[in-house]
């Protein structure tokens, strides 16, 4: 059995963690690959944040004619290239992958590259099922960086139809006329973008009575409004079949009017992701997990076995790649760094969602600020009243914030519109370095008249509050 100093399970943010500083460990990587095409690297790179934001940018490209109309600008769409617009994507991250891959496999790391699925056997032994047959490795560290996995809902007939997940959506050869997008989550939201601005019919069918319900009521209510304008929505729907018939697929739901048939050509189920501790077989390694299949990881991301650290969305409940790529810093430096462990970033951890329009969000949605009795006060500002967002005629975003009634300190905040994912940098920076309401909105200057200004009238809200 070959020994290792160091193991990592998975290449996406556990492949950040070993680079030079790990000349003279005897390392190992092992990685099955992810997307129809088992890519190195990872979701993210793969079939995750980058493919997705690069056909958001698109997108965003290809609805500004419709959008120019109210600003006098007579502009016109004339077509979407699909093959090009896939092509320049996958272009650009399919040769990263490739390039990570060859680097570990042939090139100057330090790392043996295992192509395959690894799986515990017993503590701290790995059996690694590749190519070239099945191998049993051991190491002193092991790091668990196995990701998540989409999951599917329990529907019948769906394992018997054609259907997409976000794996293999983006690489489709062709748009389809018509797209059944199951799921009202993040996927969904950015999917249903994505495909509706390149000419494709979208329906979403979704469980609940409101889009990306995670989100402050505020933001969910109204992108919810705005995506039954855009979109054919489907809320408080239960899909009880889906088959294929006449070269279709047919999904039968029950809705508030009843049973419903809903015919498409292409179906994507966006219905969440699980971790991948079942596929590490994370039981056998002794490692504990948690209802939902997260491997448990105390702060300093070790798990319950001695020399065995997980990080990213195997063991974390928000499922983001900058919480990966943290956990990963935090884990590299306690694997070189035994006697000075750090500990993970805490509570403010921000999202957005690249859809259309954009929302951005970090810390307590109003919600949950009820729900667990903090003594907060709350402000909301609309683009349409600053002038900027008079600029753009943005009638729908706007800036939401909550603070503690008495320190004012910021507790969350929450922005939908343009640009919304980088207006919501200073308010994270203000909570993760504790900078109250009113030093924020009046400590600094706002540049006027830059669309910060609604971030700004929304503090100063606060404030008066
Ligand atoms: C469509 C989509 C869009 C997203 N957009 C964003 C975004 O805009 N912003 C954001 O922050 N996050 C986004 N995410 C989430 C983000 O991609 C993930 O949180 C992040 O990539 C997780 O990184 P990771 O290193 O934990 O896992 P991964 O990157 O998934 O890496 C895990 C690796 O381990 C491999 N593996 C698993 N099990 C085994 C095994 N037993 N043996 C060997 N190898 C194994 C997998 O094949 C994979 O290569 C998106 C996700 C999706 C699906
Ligand atoms: N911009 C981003 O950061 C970004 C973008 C895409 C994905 N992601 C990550 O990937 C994860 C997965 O995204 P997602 O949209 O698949 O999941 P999600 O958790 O955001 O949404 C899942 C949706 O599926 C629905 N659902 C679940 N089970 C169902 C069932 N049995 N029948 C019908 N509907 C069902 C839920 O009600 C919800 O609407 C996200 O949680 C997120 O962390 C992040």
């Amino acid at each position: 059995m070959r020994h290792f100093d160091l193991i990592v399970i998975g290449s996406g943010s556990g492949n950040t963690i070993v680079d030079k500083s790990f000349a003279d460990w005897n390392v190992a990587i092992v990685d099955r690959g992810v997307g129809s095409l088992s890519k190195y690297g990872g979701t993210c790179l793969n079939v995750g944040c980058i493919p997705t934001k690069m056909l958001v940018y698109a997108a965003d490209v290809a609805v500004t004619p419709a959008e120019a109309e109210r600003l006098g600008v007579d502009l016109a769409l004339n077509g979407v290239d699909w093959p090009a617009v896939r092509d320049r994507v996958f272009g650009r991250t399919d040769p990263i992958a490739d390039g990570g891959k060859e680097y570990r496999a042939h090139g100057r790391s330090n790392a043996t590259l295992y192509d395959g699925t690894g799986r515990f056997t017993a503590p701290k032994v790995i059996e690694v099922d590749g190519q070239d047959g099945r191998e049993e490795i051991t190491a002193e560290q092991i790091v668990v960086a196995a990701g998540s996995r989409p999951t599917l809902p329990p529907v019948p007939g769906l394992e018997d139809v054609p259907y997409h997940t976000s794996d293999s959506v983006m690489r489709i050869d062709e748009l389809p006329r018509r797209m059944v997008v199951l799921g009202t989550g993040f996927v969904a939201a950015e999917m249903a973008h994505v495909f509706s601005a390149f000419g494709v019919e979208v329906t979403i069918v979704g469980r609940s009575d409101r889009m990306l319900r995670v989100e402050d009521r505020d933001v969910s209510r109204r992108f919810t409004e705005l995506a039954a304008e855009r979109w054919d929505y489907r809320p408080k729907r239960t899909l009880r079949k889906v088959a294929r018939r006449n070269g279709e697929i047919t999904l039968s739901a029950e809705g508030p009017d009843g049973p419903e048939e809903i015919a498409t050509d292409l179906l994507l189920v966006a219905t969440g992701r699980r971790p991948n501790s079942d596929v590490v077989s994370a039981e056998a390694g002794g490692l504990a997990t948690d209802a939902d299949g997260l491997i448990e990881v105390d702060e300093y991301q070790r798990t319950s076995v001695e020399g065995v650290w997980a990080l990213g969305d195997v063991s974390s409940p928000y499922q983001l790649k900058h919480v990966a790529n943290g956990d990963a810093r935090v884990v590299r430096h306690n694997l070189l760094n035994p006697e000075s462990l750090i500990k993970t970033m805490g509570e403010a951890v921000p999202h957005a969602v690249f859809s259309h329009p954009q929302i951005a969000s970090v810390g307590m949605t109003e919600q949950r600020a009820e729900a667990d009795g903090v003594e907060y006060v709350s402000a909301v500002h609309e683009y349409a009243d600053v002038a900027y967002g008079w600029a753009m005629e943005d009638t729908t975003g706007f800036a939401k914030i909550l603070a503690h009634r008495q320190t004012r300190q910021i507790l969350g905040a929450h922005i939908m519109g343009p640009q919304a994912s980088n207006l919501i940098q200073p308010l994270i920076q203000a909570m993760a370095v504790g900078t109250d309401v009113p030093t924020m909105a009046r400590g600094q200057y706002w540049i006027h008249p830059a669309l910060a200004e609604v971030v700004e009238n929304a503090l100063l809200k606060v404030c008066k509050d």
